[in-house]
């Protein structure tokens, strides 16, 4: 299906610096809406309910497994992490342009669902970076950033199944390169639809 608006999906190994990333976008685009994902994970010392997710129950989660509720879902790091198809259908159709900020696993089954969706992988400078970002953070305890370190390599493996990657070695930088990727696409998607409406216009006058 052909949406008016545009579906971004980033994903990253965990502490690589994708939601930063794209919190550093949101301040800048207003054209792009965050998609707001439902988890079974606690949440961490400052999110908030409906903020950075909705934080439910596996109870609650499992009832909108069964209720189709979900565009996707996976297990990532011991805890289950969804997207509604609230979150993005809605605001699609209308012509927002929407970025989902989820695992590999769901970027794939983002991508078999929407095709034009565009799939952007960040990877860090290092793994040696990878697990000073997430000590430094701060948020997760050791046994879980061990985990998390522990996933990331299956995580970096599908990297080929990606549209674009970003090495966010230099925060700016790797700012920069995700700008040029949503302006491209839209750029991208008014050409095609340029050139879509002057082939209608031509047939016609034939
Ligand atoms: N280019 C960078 N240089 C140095 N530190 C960075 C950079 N980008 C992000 N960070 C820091 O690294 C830490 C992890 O970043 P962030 O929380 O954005 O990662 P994430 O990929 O969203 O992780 P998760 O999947 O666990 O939510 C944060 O403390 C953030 O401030
Ligand atoms: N498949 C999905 N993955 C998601 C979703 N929302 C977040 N995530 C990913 O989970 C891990 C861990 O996130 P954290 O906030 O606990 O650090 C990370 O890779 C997220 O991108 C989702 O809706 N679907």
């Amino acid at each position: 299906m052909d949406y008016p608006g545009n579906l971004f999906v980033v994903a990253a190994p965990s502490g690589a610096g994708k939601s930063s990333l794209v919190k550093a976008l949101l301040e800048l685009d207003s054209r792009v809406q965050p998609s707001v994902s439902h988890t079974t994970r606690p949440p961490r010392g400052q999110e908030k309910h409906g903020r950075e997710y909705y934080f439910v129950s596996t109870q609650e989660f499992d009832t909108m497994v069964l209720a189709d509720a979900f565009v996707e879902w996976a297990h990532v790091h011991g805890q289950r992490y969804g997207t509604s198809k609230k979150a993005i259908e809605e605001r699609i159709a209308q012509g927002s342009d929407v970025i989902l900020e989820i695992d590999f696993q769901g970027a794939l089954q983002i991508k078999r669902i929407f095709a034009n969706a565009v799939l952007v992988f960040i990877l860090p400078p290092s793994w040696e970076e990878l697990r000073s970002r997430l000590e430094r953070r701060g948020e997760d305890a050791p046994e879980v950033i061990e985990l998390r370190l522990a996933n990331a390599a299956k995580e970096m493996a599908q990297v080929g199944e990606f549209d674009f990657v970003i090495i966010n070695e230099l925060f700016e930088r790797a700012l920069f390169d995700l700008k040029a990727i949503v302006h491209a696409q839209r750029l991208k998607v008014s050409a095609q639809r340029r050139a879509r409406a002057d082939t209608f216009k031509a047939l016609n006058i034939i």
